[in-house]
């Protein structure tokens, strides 16, 4: 599903286009008035942004893009090669680096240039883990308290009642400019974001200052795009640069974050889970979901009591982030307060898969879906469960394929460490082996102390699981979370954790009884 795109824009002349990138500009009337990266995205009157890729070239697609009405292309000198080769006879603009400038060029086309800006006070959320939980804590308090927020993250955009499915974390920077403005012209206040690594480096939020930025935490990931951990850092630490962001909440619980207060070239407020760690400010008096934000914010004290309404002790963390956010955006404590306690909705993350009408409950187990993909975040939501687990404590766990292997053992180890049973099977295998990724897993799950099975075929390993976890245990069902589908080489069929665990327990049901 598209992404919406503002209305009645004033074309853009080429001509300010080619000033803005920097570039010669093509001798033309012609204007633009949207743009566009991907051929089967460009609108009538779109500048196409043709750009070189890991599998192709963009401008290879520039016959479909002109046949769809694109106006311009901006494009490298290979690109223009290619567009000349293929006889298609529109104003190109031509830079060294297109990806580089497309931020500045969006910007320009969308009137979302600063500092005019659209408007919008923007939180860019920033982290391994607990970017989309925090994100929903934060838009959910907001319309607690009033304001229309938007959102854009991993499992959907909002814009008003508007409300489409996401393929990516955070858009690419066209789509990402064109939102902007239809939340300005919808009146949004507030335009809360996920802002992966990926986006950082590949300029995908250029030109976007957020008011606030936060930092979760880092923990292994997204090796197979990062050379390595130090590399990583500095994507996420990007974010708390002047051209990026004016502020900031930083969650020091890790030495990454601790290490970022310190080299923030924006100010920073920290923030640590624990009173035994120095920050501005600190959760204390944790009883079960029931805690206290105490210090001080901007200079102002703040001694807040509040209750994470999800389960772990990470997502008091969250709620405390979302919280701070608030304060720092100068909204008053007693406000901040009692929005946060609104129960939000945070799809795939913790939530529990309801038992069947059908059934008397007493037998069947607890099924939690949990979007937990990376070693940590496995560790922290087996830890939460088990603190509330009855019986057997059995995890279901997979891993994607085309992503970072590394951390496969890890992610196997992580959840033999805190579950009795570990069933091993697929995540979305994209265009690997499934075995061999099973096979990874399970060599990291074995060196825990939990039983390890390995199960092909991720219906049939949550069938095991439920079997396994009978009477009274918990299922912990990992890695996809909201996900709606499953991809395996290139082709993506219906697979919602959610629905498989339901039905399968209404199966469970009619097989025993219970
Ligand atoms: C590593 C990465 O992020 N790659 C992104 C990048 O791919 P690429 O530059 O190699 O593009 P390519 O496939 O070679 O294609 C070249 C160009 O031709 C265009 N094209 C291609 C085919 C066509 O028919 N028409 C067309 O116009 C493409 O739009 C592209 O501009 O540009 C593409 C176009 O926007 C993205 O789709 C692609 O994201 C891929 C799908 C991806 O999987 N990205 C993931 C890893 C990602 O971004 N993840 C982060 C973090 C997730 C998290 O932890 O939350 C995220 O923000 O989602
Ligand atoms: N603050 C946290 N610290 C550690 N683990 C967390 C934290 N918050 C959430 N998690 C775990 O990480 C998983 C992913 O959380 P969430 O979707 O909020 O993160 P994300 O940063 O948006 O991830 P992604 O980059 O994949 O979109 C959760 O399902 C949970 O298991
Ligand atoms: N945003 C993450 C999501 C991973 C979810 C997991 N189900 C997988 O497919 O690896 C990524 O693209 O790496
Ligand atoms: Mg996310």
């Amino acid at each position: 599903m598209p992404y919406p795109r503002p209305e009645g824009l004033t074309p853009t002349a080429v001509t300010d286009i080619a000033r803005v990138a920097g570039a010669t500009s093509p001798t033309t009337q012609a204007a633009v008035s949207g743009v566009s990266l991907s051929s089967l995205a460009v609108q009538p009157g779109d500048l196409y942004a043709a750009l070189p890729g890991a599998n192709a070239h963009g401008a290879q697609f520039v016959v479909q893009a002109a046949a769809a009405g694109a106006a311009a292309v901006l494009t490298d000198e290979r690109g223009a090669r290619l567009v000349h080769e293929s006889g298609v006879d529109l104003p190109t603009i031509v830079v060294e680096d297109p990806r580089a400038i497309l931020g500045a060029v969006a910007a320009i086309v969308y009137g979302t240039a600063l500092p005019a800006g659209p408007g919008i006070r923007a939180v860019g959320i920033t982290g391994t883990n607990g970017k989309t939980t925090t994100a929903y804590l934060l838009t959910s308090a907001l319309e607690a308290m009033g304001r229309r927020a938007g959102l854009i993250g991993t499992v959907e955009t909002r814009v008003g009642a508007d409300r489409v499915p996401s393929a990516r974390t955070t858009p690419e920077s066209p789509d990402l400019h064109a939102l902007l403005r239809v939340m300005s012209d919808r009146a949004v206040q507030d335009c809360v974001m996920e802002v992966s690594s990926h986006a950082l480096v590949l300029h995908r939020v250029d030109e976007v200052v957020f008011d606030i930025a936060l930092f979760t935490n880092l923990s292994q990931d997204h090796l197979d795009f990062h050379a390595d951990m130090e590399d990583y850092f500095a994507a996420k630490a990007s974010l708390f640069t002047p051209a990026r962001s004016r502020q900031g909440v930083v969650c020091v619980d890790d030495t990454w974050g601790a290490r970022l207060a310190e080299q923030a070239e924006v100010p920073v407020v920290t923030l640590a889970s624990t009173s035994d760690t120095p920050a501005d400010v600190v959760l204390t008096e944790v009883d079960g979901s029931d805690f206290r934000l105490v210090g001080e914010v901007a200079g102002t004290a703040v001694d807040l009591a509040l209750r994470s309404h999800l389960p772990g002790s990470f997502n008091r963390t969250n709620t405390a982030m979302a919280a701070t956010a608030l304060l720092l955006a100068g909204h008053d404590p007693e406000t901040v307060g009692a929005a946060v306690l609104e129960r939000p909705v945070v799809p795939g993350r913790m939530e529990l898969v309801p038992a069947p009408e059908s059934s008397s409950g007493e037998d069947l187990p607890t099924v939690v879906v949990d979007f937990a993909h990376t070693p940590d975040a496995v560790a922290s939501a087996l830890a939460a469960l088990r603190e509330d687990a009855g019986g057997a404590l059995v995890a279901v766990i997979g891993a994607g394929g085309s992503r970072d292997p590394g951390k496969r053992p890890a992610m196997g180890a992580a959840a033999a460490a805190h579950a009795d049973l570990v069933v091993v099977t697929d995540d979305n295998p994209r265009a690997e082996s499934p075995e061999a990724i099973r096979a990874a897993l399970v060599d990291g799950a074995r060196r825990g102390p939990g039983e390890v099975v390995e199960v092909a075929g991720r219906r049939a390993a949550i069938a095991h699981a439920l079997r396994a976890a009978r009477p009274g245990g918990t299922v912990a069902l990992l890695g996809k979370g909201h996900e709606s589908g499953q991809e395996i080489d290139g082709v993506t069929t219906p697979f919602d954790d959610r629905q498989v665990a339901a039905d399968e327990l209404v199966e469970l049901i009619r097989e025993t009884g219970s």
